[in-house]
């Protein structure tokens, strides 16, 4: 085993989401059973108690990979010397909301955040963003942070991937290793576009597999990009362990790269590919090689494809100009 742990700030730690995810951290799921991890979780002040019960389960599991836990309420000293932030901390939708209507709630939080990761994280960090509306937080912490390379930041929309692909094989009843090149564009919210025209299904187009553009069009994707709200209206409580397992995915292909003849979603900042504003953090089909993403190029767009992305990113803009309008960039 290496010596020299990564340092993963995780925020909202004591949250849903955050009692998912640290185990799996914890266990090695995202760098391997080689590679010690140090955690560093942020929370707010009425939630330390909670925190410290969460962390007396982390040493109760005795996780060769873990080889320390630190806690507390100030970002500056959690977030020193961390090389990958993974930014969940927020509010939570409740039934009737969309993810958009968080932003004035949840926006606050990322301007010191950004802050906070610009002054004393590692030179080499990574900062992926759960919290909802993911996408803008996730440019309100990069806009806060001007030190660190803007290529750093994403917000997560892998689950929307993993949902898509699940859908995919559901409805061919194939397993779901057979799918590859999944993509989402857009944003993390009802607009989202999961796309099945380059998408392949045993390397076979998914559009072409599928043959049902009603299907397509009326059931995959309201399926996929309401699937959230679906989750709150049956469990009473949005995602949290499919949520906590989708940025670990994220981040461990961030961190060790995407396989061969495959790609992932991420929501990373446009620099106007596919004619997506540059500067918005936008979802794109990505590969990634020795901790640098991507951008797929090439990708034919066809009319159907333009709207549905023109659409969702019209909504990015949106909530740009309302993060603005707040001061919060
Ligand atoms: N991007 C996605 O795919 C996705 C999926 C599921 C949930 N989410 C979002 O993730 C967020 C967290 O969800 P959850 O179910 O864990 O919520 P939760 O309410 O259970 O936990 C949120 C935690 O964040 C903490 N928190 C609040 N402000 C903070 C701050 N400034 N610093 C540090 N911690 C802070 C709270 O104390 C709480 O413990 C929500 O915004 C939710 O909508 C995103
Ligand atoms: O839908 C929500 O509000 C939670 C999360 O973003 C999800 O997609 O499950």
């Amino acid at each position: 085993m290496s010596t020299t742990p990564v340092k993963v700030a995780v925020t909202g730690a004591a949250g849903q989401i955050g009692y998912s995810l640290l185990f799996r951290i914890a266990s090695g799921a995202i760098f391997g059973p080689d590679t010690p991890v140090e955690l560093r979780l942020l929370e707010i002040t009425p939630a330390l108690k909670a925190l410290e019960g969460v962390v007396m389960e982390l040493d109760d599991c005795a996780f060769p990979t873990l080889a320390k836990v630190e806690i507390g309420d100030d970002a500056e000293k959690m977030f020193d010397g961390v090389n990958h932030a993974l930014l969940v901390g927020a509010r939570p939708r409740g039934p009737g909301m969309e993810r958009g209507d968080l932003l004035e709630a949840n926006g606050g939080i990322f301007a010191p955040q950004g802050k906070a990761l610009n002054k004393v994280a590692a030179d080499d960090i990574r900062v992926t963003v759960t919290g909802n509306p993911a996408n803008t937080n996730a440019l309100i912490a990069m806009s806060n942070a001007p030190d660190i390379p803007q290529e750093r930041f994403a917000a997560l929309t892998r689950l929307d991937h993993n949902r898509a692909i699940s859908q995919l094989a559901a409805k061919l009843g194939v397993p779901v290793t057979e799918i590859r090149k999944m993509t989402i564009w857009g944003n993390h919210s009802a607009t989202q576009y999961p796309d099945l025209f380059h998408a392949e299904v045993g390397g076979k187009n998914a559009a072409e597999a599928v043959n049902d553009q009603d299907w397509l069009a009326n059931t995959f994707i309201p399926t996929v990009a309401k699937r959230g709200a679906a989750i709150i209206d049956a469990r009473g409580a949005s995602s949290a362990a499919s949520a906590a397992s989708a940025t670990i995915d994220h981040v461990r292909d961030w961190a060790l790269g995407t396989p061969e003849g495959d790609w992932v979603s991420m929501s990373v900042v446009s620099d106007g590919s596919y004619d997506v504003p540059e500067g918005l953090i936008s979802s794109f089909p990505v590969t990634v090689k020795d901790g640098e993403w991507e951008i797929v190029q090439g990708l034919e767009i066809d009319d159907f494809s333009r709207g549905k992305i023109d659409a969702s990113t019209k909504e990015l803009a949106e909530e740009r100009e309302a993060v603005k309008g707040l001061g919060l960039i």
